[in-house]
Parts: C-alpha cells; structure tokens; sequence
C-alpha cells in the first residue's frame, strides 16, 4: 500500500478505530492519513495520538489531496457531505461506512459510481475487526481488492451481496456492544457472587475472548462446544436453564433484528 494516501471525511469513534488498526498493522503510514471534521478538535486528537497524520482544512481538501476518501460521518451528515463533495471525487475511490446509506444513494448525492460501501466495526482499533464490503459498479476488482485488503489488516473481510449490508450492521456493526453490556453483566453477577470487580470483569471479558476463539479455531457448532462444558446435574446447566428461562437467546435474537431494520431506516 505504500504510497497510497487516504482521508477521513469525520474523524469520530469508527475513523479512529480505522486509522489505529491501518497504523497499528503497519499497513498505512500515519503520514499517508488525513482527516477533517467541523470540530477541530476531533481531528486533533487523532493527530495528537498519531504523530504524522495530517489535519484537513476542509472536507474539499481531502477530496483533491487523498486517493481514498473514508465518508465517516453519520448518515444524518450524509447530505451536507453529498453538497460539498458531490462532483469533486473523479478519479477517488470512495469508501463509505454509514450504517444504511445504499451505494445507489451514494453514487447519486456524490456523482460517481467509484463506491464501496464498507460496514466495519470497532475492534478494528486492535485488530479483530469484522466487516463486510460491497462494490458499486463503477469500483474496479482492484478496489475490491485494496479495501479488501485494508480491512483484512484490522481483522476478517467479507465481500458481500449489498443487501445483505444492514443485516451485517445488526450482527457486528452494532454487535460489539451488545458483548461488552453481555461482559458487565457477567461481571456484575460476579461482583454479586464476591468477586472483586477487577477480577470479575478480567474472567468475563477473557471468557468471551475464549469462547470466541474456540468457535472461530474449531469451526466447531457453538451448541456442541456449549455442550462440553455442561456436566450432567452441574453447576452450567444450572446456568443454562436460567438463561433459557429469562429469553436471552431470544433476546439476542430480536437485538439484531431490531438494529438490521434500523439500519435500513437510516437508508431512506
Ligand atoms: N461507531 C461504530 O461502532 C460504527 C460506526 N459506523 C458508522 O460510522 C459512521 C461514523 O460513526 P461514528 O464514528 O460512531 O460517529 P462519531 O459521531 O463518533 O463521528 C462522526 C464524526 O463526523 C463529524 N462530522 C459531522 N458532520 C461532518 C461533515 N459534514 N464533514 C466531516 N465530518 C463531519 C463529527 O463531528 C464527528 O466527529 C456512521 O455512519 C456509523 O453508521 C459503522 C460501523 C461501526
Ligand atoms: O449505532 C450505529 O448506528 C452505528 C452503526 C453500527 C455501529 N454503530
């Protein structure tokens, strides 16, 4: 990728995880990065905490200067961007990661068909992003293959059908907090059962980190492995029916149907 430049259009939470997981995988030089956004300080501190990135006047100038332009705004922010960079991106590849926004929708407000519509989410920021990418028509299989390859360098990439984008947003766009309210609950119930709370959120969150790990180096069913780990009349069993008894499965499963719709709505 070396000489390749890219901008942040927004430097929010998801830029930040970008740009660190781009650095932090040696991919992308943090000089090679740029940002802008209406609150100064927000680019800022992306630049304070990566020495070398440079700070954008304006959306404009990250549009004429960058051969990669990262729409990182809102998709609220979606039309302000369209009247300012509509017709300014010729010869740019355009990677949008707006929960919702279509590439049609794209490709109309920024007038080019150079699109790839990106949902990432934000374990990017140490590597163990998940995310899943879509190509408007006028991205060329190399374009495919270079947001291909960024997003492999923060965690796994999937190139999908697009309407198959906002069910991805629903699972592991917005899945990563839905664990980490699943981790402070685990930790409170230790908490609740004496453990001290450093202790307690430690076991939780390498407990998800396990479990997760045993799924994706096994390729094993997470019912069997759940399985293996409840004895007949024990202590997970206990747990488990609890658990089934409270509707958490259920729950989980309306949680990421719920944000899948949500993401659709944020579309239109
Ligand atoms: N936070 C997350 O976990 C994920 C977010 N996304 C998507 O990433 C996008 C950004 O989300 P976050 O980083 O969470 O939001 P954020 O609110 O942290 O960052 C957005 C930034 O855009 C700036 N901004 C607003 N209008 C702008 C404009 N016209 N030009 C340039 N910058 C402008 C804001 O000042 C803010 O700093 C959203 O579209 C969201 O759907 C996608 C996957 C995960
Ligand atoms: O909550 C949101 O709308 C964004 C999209 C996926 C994660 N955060």
């Amino acid at each position: 990728m070396a000489g390749t430049t890219l901008g942040f259009i927004g430097a929010g939470q998801m830029a930040r995880a970008l740009a660190h997981g781009f650095v932090s995988a040696k991919l992308l030089d943090a000089s090679s990065l740029t940002a802008a956004d209406p609150v100064p300080a927000a680019a800022e501190k992306l630049a304070s905490e990566l020495p070398g990135l440079k700070v954008a006047a304006s959306n404009v100038a990250i549009a004429s200067s960058c051969d990669v332009v990262v729409l990182a705004v809102k998709p609220q922010a979606m039309s302000a961007v369209y009247q300012e960079l509509g017709g300014k991106l010729a010869g740019k590849l355009v990677v949008s990661i707006a929960a919702g926004i279509s590439l049609a929708k794209l490709c109309e407000g920024l007038k080019t068909q150079r699109v790839v519509r990106v949902m990432p989410n934000t374990p990017a920021l140490v590597g163990k992003g998940a995310s899943a990418y879509a190509l408007a028509a006028g991205a060329t299989a190399e374009d495919g293959a270079l947001v291909g390859k960024l997003l492999a360098a923060v965690g796994t990439a999937h190139q999908v059908d697009e309407k198959l984008l906002d069910a991805v947003t629903g699972l592991s766009g917005s899945g990563p907090a839905y664990v980490y309210l699943i981790i402070e609950a685990l930790s409170d119930g230790g908490v609740k059962a004496g453990l001290p709370r450093n202790l307690s959120t430690a076991l939780a969150a390498q407990t998800v980190l396990g479990a997760a790990e045993m799924v994706l180096a096994r390729g094993e069913h997470p019912g069997v492995l759940k399985d293996a780990v409840a004895s007949p009349g024990g202590t997970t069993i206990a747990g488990l029916a609890t658990l089934e008894d409270r509707g958490v499965r259920g729950a989980l499963i309306a949680a990421v149907d719920a944000a899948t719709k949500r993401s659709a709505e944020l579309g239109k």
